[in-house]
């Protein structure tokens, strides 16, 4: 298992080692004990999936503490290209954005500690889109952006996405006001 950092800290890309043999492909999509190592806590509690056709957009975001959630996503078919949003108010990065691309024959993951708004583009149909949270879904405590803010300035990278109502009517980075 390799881990990538990133300027935006705490932000980490895992390259899990892939076993390809005659049979196909295996690897470790979580081990604990790896990830402590590299800096990847968490009481891991929640599970998620989803499943989104080419040119979907989902997010941008975050749950508002005391339910803030690391998250730790993957695409287990199909590609996305994952979007984080800093939005920790003393961070010196706050507002800067980070894409990698997620693609289920690379394995690739990305842990995105509290602190970020999240969102993904599904870049083919049927992308099923993983994730493991560090809290409950807890709707009360949802927070979002608007994922296509000028000032955020993010190439989703598709042309006329499908974006949820809910996502449609999200704040902007100027009218947030971060909870972290
Ligand atoms: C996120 C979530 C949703 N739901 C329900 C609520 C709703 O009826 C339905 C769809 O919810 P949403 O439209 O919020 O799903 P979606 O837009 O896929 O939300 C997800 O987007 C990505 C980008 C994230 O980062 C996640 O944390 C999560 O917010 O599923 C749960 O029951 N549990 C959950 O944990």
């Amino acid at each position: 298992m390799e881990f990538r950092y990133f300027a935006i800290q705490g932000v980490v890309e895992i390259l899990p080692r892939v076993f390809g043999d005659a049979r196909g492909a295996f690897f470790e999509s979580f081990s604990a004990q790896k990830m402590t190592e590299a800096g990847i806590v968490g009481e891991w509690v929640q599970d998620n999936q989803s499943r989104s056709d080419r040119g979907v957009v989902r997010g941008l975001h975050f749950q508002k503490p005391p339910y803030t959630q690391a998250k730790l996503v993957r695409v287990a078919q199909g590609r996305a290209l994952d979007v984080i949003v800093d939005i920790r108010r003393d961070s010196p990065t706050y507002g800067q954005h980070l894409m990698v691309e997620l693609d289920s024959e690379r394995y690739n993951m990305l842990y995105v500690p509290p602190g970020f708004a999240h969102g993904f583009t599904a870049l083919e149909d049927n992308t099923l889109f993983l994730y493991k949270c560090t809290n409950y879904y807890a709707p009360q405590s949802e927070g979002g952006l608007l994922w296509n803010d000028p000032t955020l300035g993010i190439q989703w990278g598709v042309e006329n996405p499908t974006v949820s109502a809910k996502d449609q009517i999200l704040p902007t980075l100027a009218e947030l006001d971060s909870p972290f």
